[in-house]
């Protein structure tokens, strides 16, 4: 079949004209999501808290987005582009700052932090996870990020959560999880308790234990439940739960398995993790 000659063939100039209009069509867009914010600030007021951040809003809006991406941007892209514009929308609601723990190294903490918050979001080093927890507990709308794996000398790290008062953990990042995901360290958000918008797909118990025992993870798989940290010195471990999960069938399951619960402490929750597999 022969193809039919267009009269006249496009030209660059044509592209960067339609280029440009892509662009001023996207910032205006842009700008007109900036518009929203004043009324949204007035609404959220009125339902009280002083963070804008709603973790539970913003997993969804992640997984809707990379599950409705198509085409050749990488989905890296996309997402890291998302994350700017929803966590700069939250910052010019009401400033925040998020303060990480960097005990187990700079350079990735610090990574993650852009990926998730952009770079006007203030990103604030601390040695260890106490000081998170001091920085957090001391200003109001701040974040925290302390990775999930966290450095030995970390221990126990979540019982600081336990006092009704104290932060919790109200995210677990990245939203979108997958092998090769740019900013990949899983990172627990702690913050003031959330007054509204928590989501509480999995919730996480600070768990104390008689004694400690391998295999744990094993015998909590009965009930839905994991092991997300643990250290036996201290017989302490962190659980996340499937929300509905009642905390009984934890002492069960445990108890099965030779281990008695001597204290939990529900600790925070966060969204269902979404992994994301791409279609080859
Ligand atoms: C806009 C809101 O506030 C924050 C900013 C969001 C955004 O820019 O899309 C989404 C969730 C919140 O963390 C909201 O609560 O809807």
């Amino acid at each position: 079949m022969m193809l039919e000659r267009r009269p006249n063939p496009e030209t660059l100039a044509d592209l960067r004209d339609e280029i440009d209009r892509i662009d001023a069509c996207l910032h205006e867009m842009l700008m007109q999501r900036g518009e929203i914010i004043d009324r949204l600030i007035a609404v959220k007021a009125r339902a009280g808290g002083s963070s804008a951040f709603r973790p539970g809003r913003e997993a969804d809006m992640m997984r809707r987005l990379v599950e409705r991406h198509k085409g050749i941007l990488p989905l890296d892209t996309v997402e890291s582009i998302w994350r700017i514009i929803i966590s700069t929308f939250t910052f010019v609601q009401a400033n925040y700052s998020v303060h990480a723990d960097i005990s187990g190294g700079d350079a990735q903490m610090r990574d993650c932090c852009r990926f998730h918050f952009g770079f006007t979001v203030p990103y604030v080093t601390h040695a260890d996870v106490a000081d998170v927890v001091a920085a957090v507990s001391a200003a109001s709308g701040d974040l925290g990020l302390v990775p999930v794996v966290s450095s030995p000398a970390s221990g126990a790290w979540w019982q600081q959560l336990a006092a009704p008062a104290a932060p919790k953990i109200i995210a677990r990042l990245p939203f979108v999880e997958r092998p090769d995901h740019p900013a990949a360290t899983p990172l627990f958000v702690i913050a003031k308790p959330v007054k509204d918008g928590a989501a509480r797909d999995s919730v996480l118990y600070a768990a104390t234990l008689t004694r400690w025992r391998d295999g744990l993870n094993a015998a909590l798989g009965a009930s839905g439940a994991e092991l997300v940290a643990k250290a036996p010195e201290a017989h302490a471990a962190l659980l996340a739960v499937p929300g509905a999960t009642p905390p009984a069938s934890l002492r069960e399951a445990l108890a099965g398995h030779g281990v008695e619960i001597s204290s939990l402490t529900e600790v925070g929750s966060h969204a269902a993790r979404f992994d994301f597999v791409r279609a080859s």
